[in-house]
């Protein structure tokens, strides 16, 4: 007989680049005492936000890449990720799911609810929303309102590149477009009360907005579109295009490339390495719309140099920007001037009490790629 309480299944979704694996890493780094157990789906085969939270989390965390998980139509595969966390081996308190940013949380839910697994539960839907890039989101992808409609808990993420007068706006919005009563959290760099994820008693048991009958009924109503072969999700319109080098990128061509990205080309993460002296860093690059940004970060022990990039948009050319990709790359990286790299430093984010200093200051604008 299992004696164990089932365990809550997280699902934290929101769009791409809104600051999931942000909010992810950040419960890691928050969370006490409590075990979590994670799931990260990536959408590209390079699994780069499993690569952003691995290092936290051991054999606890199961990553899927390649393709949204709440395509898995039956959820079998996702009840087999979920059996492995939750081995009483793993001593797991909370499982999180990070969804890709193209997913559909519905599904997501449809599959946990429908689990016949004793050892888990649904414990509700966090859905991430970049303050930034609020309207820009919504005019390219209207669904993106039924995802906040089944959300138990909105973080109103990247406040920090609004004013308060349009953090109000949207928090306004945002109230017509939740379930009544549904919190809505204000975080600058995902940083948000853990508690709110490690509550025993999830609020999603006050709330309880959709019942399973309703996703069945969402789910037959989208039935007739699949059967046509036309896929509703978000990601259909979405392709992933993926660049791995192992020889050096240049700073300066790269740059070039990153300033010409086509407006379709909506989302790039993954590391790059531009081997030059003084630089030998690996730099971890996120493009968001026009937001660009790199972090430098040191290489793992006897990790090889490499660039990794995943590159998500809509009608974009893949074949087009790999052979751009490929012309960035430098056989000689090692006689390149520091100069070189200073078009990739001005992107670079400063500590945040640092940045908030100078938030008015000349440049902070151009830093943020406007
Ligand atoms: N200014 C600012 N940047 C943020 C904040 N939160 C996250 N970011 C940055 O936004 C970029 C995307 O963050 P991620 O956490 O990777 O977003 P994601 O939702 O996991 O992205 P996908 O997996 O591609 O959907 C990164 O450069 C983050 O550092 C924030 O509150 N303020």
């Amino acid at each position: 007989m299992n004696s164990r309480q089932p365990i809550p299944v997280v699902v934290l979704s929101g769009f791409l680049g809104s600051g999931k694996t942000t909010v992810l890493n950040h419960l890691l780094g928050n969370r006490g005492g409590t075990r979590i157990g994670v799931v990260v789906n990536d959408f590209g085969t390079i699994e780069i936000d499993a690569m952003s939270v691995a290092g936290q989390l051991g054999d606890s965390m199961l990553s899927l890449g390649g393709g949204c998980l709440c395509c898995a139509v039956d959820g079998s595969e996702l009840d087999a990720y979920l059996e492995k966390l939750a081995a009483p081996a793993h001593r797991i308190d909370v499982i999180v799911i990070e969804a890709s940013g193209l997913a559909e949380p519905q599904e997501m839910i449809r599959m946990l609810m429908a689990s016949e697994n004793p050892d888990v539960r649904y414990g509700g839907t966090v859905q991430v929303v970049d303050a930034a890039e609020f309207d820009a989101t919504r005019a390219r992808h209207p669904e993106t309102d039924r995802h906040l409609a089944v959300a138990d808990l909105v973080v109103l993420n990247k406040t920090d590149r609004v004013d308060e007068a349009e953090r109000a706006r949207i928090e306004a919005r945002l109230a017509e477009l939740c379930a009544p009563g549904i919190p809505v959290v204000g975080a600058e760099h995902g940083r948000i009360d853990p508690e709110l994820l490690f509550d025993r008693r999830p609020w999603t048991e006050t709330r309880g907005q959709l019942s399973f009958e309703d996703l069945l009924a969402q789910d037959q109503a989208q039935g007739q579109d699949q059967d046509e072969g036309a896929c509703a999700h978000v990601h259909a319109a979405y392709e992933s295009t993926e660049f791995v080098s192992e020889q050096a990128l240049s700073p300066r061509r790269f740059i070039d490339f990153l300033d010409r990205r086509p407006a379709g080309l909506y989302r790039i993460k993954g590391f790059v390495w531009f081997g030059v002296p003084g630089h030998d860093e690996r730099y971890e690059v996120h493009a968001v719309g026009r937001f660009l940004r790199f972090a430098p970060q040191p290489w793992g022990r006897g990790e090889a140099r490499l660039t990794q990039l995943v590159l998500i948009g809509a009608g974009t050319d893949g074949p087009g920007l790999l052979a751009e990709l490929a012309a960035c790359r430098e056989p000689a990286p090692q006689e390149a001037r520091p100069e070189s790299m200073w078009g990739v430093l001005r992107y670079v984010a400063r500590p945040a009490a640092e940045s908030e200093a100078e938030a008015d200051g000349p440049g902070s604008a151009e830093a943020d790629g406007f």
